[in-house]
């Protein structure tokens, strides 16, 4: 490893967690005699590679999506800010580590006599790309007794929502995104870990085979419906589409600022029905072809949408921009299967996360006109829901929520 990125790793490493609550207790560690990469990293952002943990927005929203995640949303046990503060801080020492294939504080085999601080089942994996992306759901305001941003409250009952308080909500979420499953699991592991005492599990959520994109030059994956998914979403590259659509501004609290409003929905999918409907049925559904993805009215995937030759009640005519005046969601959602439902089928969907500058003019409009008439709904239904305010970028020594809980 070159000299200058190995400065780079340690210094953005410099703090380390213990083992569990202590840890929480802000017992900080410096690793900076003994660093335990756990693979060569590689600092660039190809498939493998790693992705910076620092910069003015997080990581996980606009860049490249990655192919697996563990989402988890967590209660926390406690009241008290300053404790919810030491244990955001030992977080995001660890995930400056994780994400630059660091092994945990001082390793997956430290002192013989106590727990080690990394769990382990990492060591040798490269970065994979890991991003963790943190945001703060309106329990967590009322909780700590902080401000909550304007308008910032639980999503409205939509139409249709068959929602599962145990798949729903919590006071924190931790978006886990990699290329290799078992870093994304082995990073909310070690999270929940070191969070133990402070904040615990309230839900989560395994994803295979991103169903969106934000690298338009790179094939879009298709959903476990067989339609590609992603094929009209923000480019990472469209400076001014981020601006407007999904990094809050001037508008939200400072803690705010470059960050955005995330919606989390579990999206149980009735496959079997699906697989007993024609093609075109299913075509006329999303408005769009099936093996090539083209708007009808067009022959290419890429295409422009001209909504008014789409089915008048097809999925993509009413969550097109132009059906909404213009309302715009950077998605970034994942397939799932979890075994069956125990009446034969399968218990499989979509794990639908979007990304918005405005809840108002983003996901509500567009859930309360599929909700309405969406065709897709006859083989669909929201079994869980969330929503979060996920700060701006952390800077280099700083940590996760800093500016927030400065407030307290
Ligand atoms: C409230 C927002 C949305 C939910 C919920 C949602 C669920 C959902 N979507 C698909 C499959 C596809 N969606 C597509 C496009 C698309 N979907 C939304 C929003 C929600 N989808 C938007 C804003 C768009 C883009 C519309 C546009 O600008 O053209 C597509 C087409 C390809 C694409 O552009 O991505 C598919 C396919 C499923 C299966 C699903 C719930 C399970
Ligand atoms: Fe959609």
């Amino acid at each position: 490893m070159a000299d200058l990125s190995r400065r780079r790793l340690l210094t953005g490493a410099g703090i380390a967690v213990g083992a569990g609550a202590a840890a929480v207790a802000g017992a900080a560690l410096v690793n900076q005699d003994r660093p335990h990469p756990r693979a060569e990293p590689v600092l660039a952002a190809a498939s493998g590679g790693v992705i910076p943990f620092h910069g003015a927005h997080q990581a996980g929203i606009a860049t490249p999506v990655q192919d697996r995640l563990h989402f988890a949303a967590f209660d926390l046990s406690t009241d008290s800010p300053e404790k919810v503060a030491a244990m955001l801080k030992a977080w995001t020492a660890a995930a400056v580590q994780m994400t630059s294939a660091q092994e945990v504080g001082r390793g997956a085999t430290g002192a013989a006599l106590a727990p080690p601080d990394d769990t382990g089942e990492a060591i040798g994996l490269p970065a994979s790309r890991l991003t963790l992306t943190v945001g703060f759901g309106p329990s967590f305001f009322d909780r700590l007794k902080l401000p909550r941003p304007a308008g910032f409250e639980e999503l409205p009952r939509f139409r249709g929502d068959r929602l599962d308080p145990a798949r729903s909500g919590g006071d924190v979420c931790v978006q886990a995104c990699a290329d290799d499953p078992q870093v994304a699991v082995h990073a909310v592991r070690n999270l929940v870990r070191i969070g133990f005492g402070t904040a615990s599990v309230r839900w989560s959520q395994l994803g295979f085979g991103k169903t969106s994109s934000t690298t338009p030059e790179a094939q879009t994956p298709r959903n476990l419906m067989g339609f590609k998914d992603g094929t009209n979403n923000i480019a990472a590259t469209d400076r001014k589409k981020l601006d407007d659509h999904v990094w809050v501004g001037d508008e939200g609290p400072q803690w705010l600022r470059g960050g955005s409003y995330l919606v989390a929905r579990r999206i149980r999918m009735h496959i079997e029905t699906w697989d007993r409907t024609s093609l075109k049925e299913q075509e006329d559904i999303f408005g769009r072809t099936k093996r090539e993805g083209a708007p009808y009215g067009g022959t290419r995937e890429h295409d422009p949408v001209a909504v008014e030759k789409l089915p008048a009640d097809s999925h993509v005519r009413l969550a097109h921009p132009d059906s909404l005046g213009g309302v715009t969601i950077l998605r970034r959602g994942y397939s799932f299967t979890d075994g069956t439902d125990g009446l034969g089928r399968l218990d499989a969907g979509l794990f639908f996360l979007a990304y918005q500058r405005d809840l108002n003019k983003g996901f509500i409009p567009i859930q309360r006109a599929l909700a309405a008439k969406d065709l897709l709904n006859e083989y669909i239904q929201h079994v869980g829901s969330g929503v979060y305010a996920c700060p701006g970028g952390v800077a280099s020594g700083s940590y996760w929520g800093e500016a927030l809980l400065n407030q307290a």
